[in-house]
């Protein structure tokens, strides 16, 4: 049963028994480009009372130094070590799990975000933001040639998904059994600031349909986004509290690695997904209306 915060004492004695708290980033900071009120607020108050911050964030179209960029342009302290994206544990898991041979490549169905930590791993990719692929004129196979040096498929959300992109995925796919399948995350939606759109689980999903396979999924909840931290941050999981919006991923995440768990209902999930007869399973520690609520507390 979740613990449903609600006076100035509930909020106080969270700040008390949580040193590190790591932030969803959709749903709970933002939507799209648009700050949640009092996001600034309560961040503010725990760097001053010196909490460890984190950011972790399913969402692969940026990269943690774009990121970065967009904390600043929203007036929110970040600092690029605290930023932990599906992008970045995409290229992580390829350079130190999987150790990608150098003359390997990555064909990417995504964007910019993904692009940029491929590269910063050192892994070559075609595909993504390339024009050629960009474009709604008819897939020919006969036209196509397969890179042999293809070893891996990354399919992340991308708006200018299309036709050619996911034929040339499959061709990868399908031609080379060893080709590996990668999902940066599988969020079926994203809250965008004018409301809900596809998320990249629903960009993958006609490459699933088509397999007759599931790719190996490198955000949250896997334990892949949670090694990348690990690898860089300590952390003590018995006082660290994971804050999202959705509970197949952030909450699913957060328990995943021992870690406490707040719901905010700011983004994707709503009461009726937590309350009454159809209720889901997943079960958070803690449940708030709004990361700003934390803000009752008087410091
Ligand atoms: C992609 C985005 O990621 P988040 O920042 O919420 O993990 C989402 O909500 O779908
Ligand atoms: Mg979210």
């Amino acid at each position: 049963m979740s613990v449903r915060l609600t006076s100035a004492q509930d909020y106080a004695s969270l700040l008390d028994r949580y040193d590190t708290w790591m932030f969803d980033c959709d749903g709970v900071l933002w939507h799209g480009d648009r700050l949640i009120d009092g996001v600034v607020e309560v961040l503010g108050m725990l760097r001053r009372k010196n909490k460890k911050i984190l950011f972790v964030t399913n969402n692969a179209t940026k990269s943690r130094k774009s990121y970065k960029g967009k904390f600043d342009q929203l007036g929110v302290e970040a600092h690029v070590d605290e930023i932990y994206g599906s992008a970045y544990a995409a290229a992580v898991y390829l350079s130190t799990v999987i150790k990608l041979p150098k003359e390997k490549k990555v064909y990417v169905i995504g964007q910019a975000g993904l692009e940029e930590e491929l590269h910063e791993e050192g892994i070559a990719f075609l595909g993504g933001t390339d024009p050629a692929d960009c474009t709604l004129a008819p897939f020919s196979l006969s036209d196509f040639t397969l890179d042999p040096d293809v070893a891996a498929v990354v399919c992340g959300l991308d708006t200018q998904i299309n036709y050619t992109k996911l034929s040339k995925a499959f061709q990868y796919l399908t031609r080379n059994p060893e080709c590996l399948f990668i999902a940066t995350n599988e969020d079926s939606t994203y809250p965008s600031a004018d409301g809900l759109l596809p998320g990249a689980g629903s960009i993958s999903a006609p490459l699933r349909f088509a397999l007759g396979k599931d790719p190996v999924c490198t955000g949250k909840p896997s334990r892949t986004m949670l090694d990348c931290i690990n690898a860089k941050v300590h952390y003590n999981p018995e006082r660290t509290i994971m804050v999202g919006d959705r509970l197949n991923t952030d909450i699913l995440f957060g328990q995943g690695g021992g870690l406490a768990t707040l719901l905010v209902l700011t983004g994707i999930t709503s009461e009726s997904d937590i309350t009454g007869p159809n209720a889901s399973p997943i079960v958070p520690d803690y449940v708030t209306n709004s990361l700003a609520d934390i803000c009752a507390v008087t410091e």
